[in-house]
C-alpha cells in the first residue's frame, strides 16, 4: 500500500519534501497539502504534476496515513492533536515546541494510546547518530553553536524585544547564550536543532551559542558533547535554502530522507 502524505505548511522545506515526492524520490503519494496563507499552498500546487488536495487541517488528516509538519512551533500543538488524536504518524519539523514538557507529554501519550509513530528528523545538523548511541550511556553537556548571517535572525522574538539593529553588526557577534528551552522560544525559526540535540541527549545540559556574522552566507552548526562515551564534535556549513534564509537546504533533505527510510525497509545508522 502506498503511504499518504498530508502535508501542513507550504513554505522552504514543504515546498522541497512536495516537489521530491512529486518527483517519484519517496515512494508515497502526497495527497493534502494545508497552509494558513492559501497562497503560499496554492504556488505550490502549481508546481506539481501529481495533483494533491487543498484541504482544511482535520480534513487532510483524515486522508493521511501520516501528517508532515513544516509549519512553525505554534503549529505543532494543534497539528500533534488533530493527527495522533485520530491514530496518524506524525513528523515535525518545528522541533523546538518540544521543549515544552506539557506538549512533549501530550504527543507522548498521544502516540502510545492511539499505536502511532513521531518522527524528528535530523534537520541541519550532522551526529545524531554518535549522540543517540551516547544517550544509551552518560552524556554530560552538549553544546551548540549556530552562527548565520544577521539577516537570518530577523523577526526573531529576541531582536524583536530587545530592539537589537541587525544591520549595525558588522564582525561576528555573539547575540545570545542560553539553555535549549531559552534559545527555542527566542530564536523559533533558527534552532529547532537544540530541540532535536535535547530530546536525543535524554535530559543531559544543551548549551547554545547564537553568532551572527556579517561575512558568511552559509548557516553554520557546530555541536560538542561529551559524556562516559568520550568527546564528539561536528560541524555542518550549511547552504541556506533560496526561500528562507534562515532555513538550511539540509533541513528540507533530511525531512525526504526521514519519509524514505520509513518506507524502505532497510533501515541505516543508530
Ligand atoms: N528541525 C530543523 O532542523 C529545522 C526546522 N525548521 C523549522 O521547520 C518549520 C518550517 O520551516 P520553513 O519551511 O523554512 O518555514 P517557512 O517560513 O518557509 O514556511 C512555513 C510555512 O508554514 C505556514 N504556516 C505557519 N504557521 C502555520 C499554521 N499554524 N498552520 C498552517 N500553516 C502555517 C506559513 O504560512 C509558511 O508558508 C519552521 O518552524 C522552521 O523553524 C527549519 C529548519 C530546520
Ligand atoms: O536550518 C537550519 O539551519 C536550522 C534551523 O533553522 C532550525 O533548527 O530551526
Amino acid at each position: 500500500m502506498v503511504l499518504k502524505i498530508g502535508l501542513v505548511g507550504c513554505g522552504a522545506i514543504g515546498l522541497e519534501i512536495a516537489r521530491a515526492i512529486d518527483r517519484g524520490e519517496v515512494e508515497a503519494e502526497l495527497v493534502a497539502v494545508f497552509d494558513r496563507n492559501g497562497d503560499r499552498a496554492r504556488e505550490l500546487l502549481k508546481g506539481l504534476r501529481g495533483k494533491p488536495r487543498l484541504l482544511e487541517l482535520e480534513e487532510l488528516v483524515e486522508g493521511s496515513d501520516i501528517v508532515v509538519e513544516a509549519a512553525s512551533q505554534r503549529a505543532v500543538p494543534e497539528v500533534a492533536r488533530a493527527a495522533l488524536g485520530r491514530g496518524r504518524d506524525l513528523m515535525i519539523m518545528s522541533v523546538g515546541a518540544l521543549l515544552d514538557p506539557g506538549l512533549r507529554r501530550t504527543v507522548e501519550e498521544l502516540a502510545r494510546d492511539r499505536g502511532c509513530r513521531v518522527y524528528l528528523p535530523s534537520g541541519a545538523i550532522s551526529g545524531l547518530d554518535g549522540l543517540k548511541s551516547a544517550g544509551a550511556g552518560r552524556i554530560d553537556i552538549v553544546t551548540l553553536t549556530t552562527t548565520k548571517n544577521p539577516r537570518g535572525f530577523a523577526g526573531a522574538p529576541y531582536i524583536e524585544d530587545r530592539g537589537i539593529d541587525l544591520s549595525a553588526i558588522s564582525k561576528p557577534t555573539v547575540i545570545f547564550e542560553g539553555p535549549a528551552e531559552e534559545a527555542v522560544s527566542a530564536f523559533p525559526a533558527n534552532v529547532n536543532v537544540a530541540a532535536t540535540l535535547s530530546l536525543t541527549a535524554r535530559g543531559a545540559r544543551v548549551r547554545v551559542r547564537i553568532v551572527a556574522d556579517p561575512d558568511i552566507e552559509v548557516n553554520i552548526h557546530e555541536i560538542c558533547a561529551e559524556g562516559d562515551f568520550g568527546r564528539i564534535t561536528t560541524r555542518v556549513e550549511n547552504v541556506p535554502s533560496p526561500r528562507n534564509p534562515k532555513t538550511s537546504r539540509l533541513a528540507a533533505l533530511s525531512a525526504i530522507a526521514t519519509l524514505r527510510s520509513i518506507v524502505e525497509p532497510v533501515k541505516i545508522g543508530t
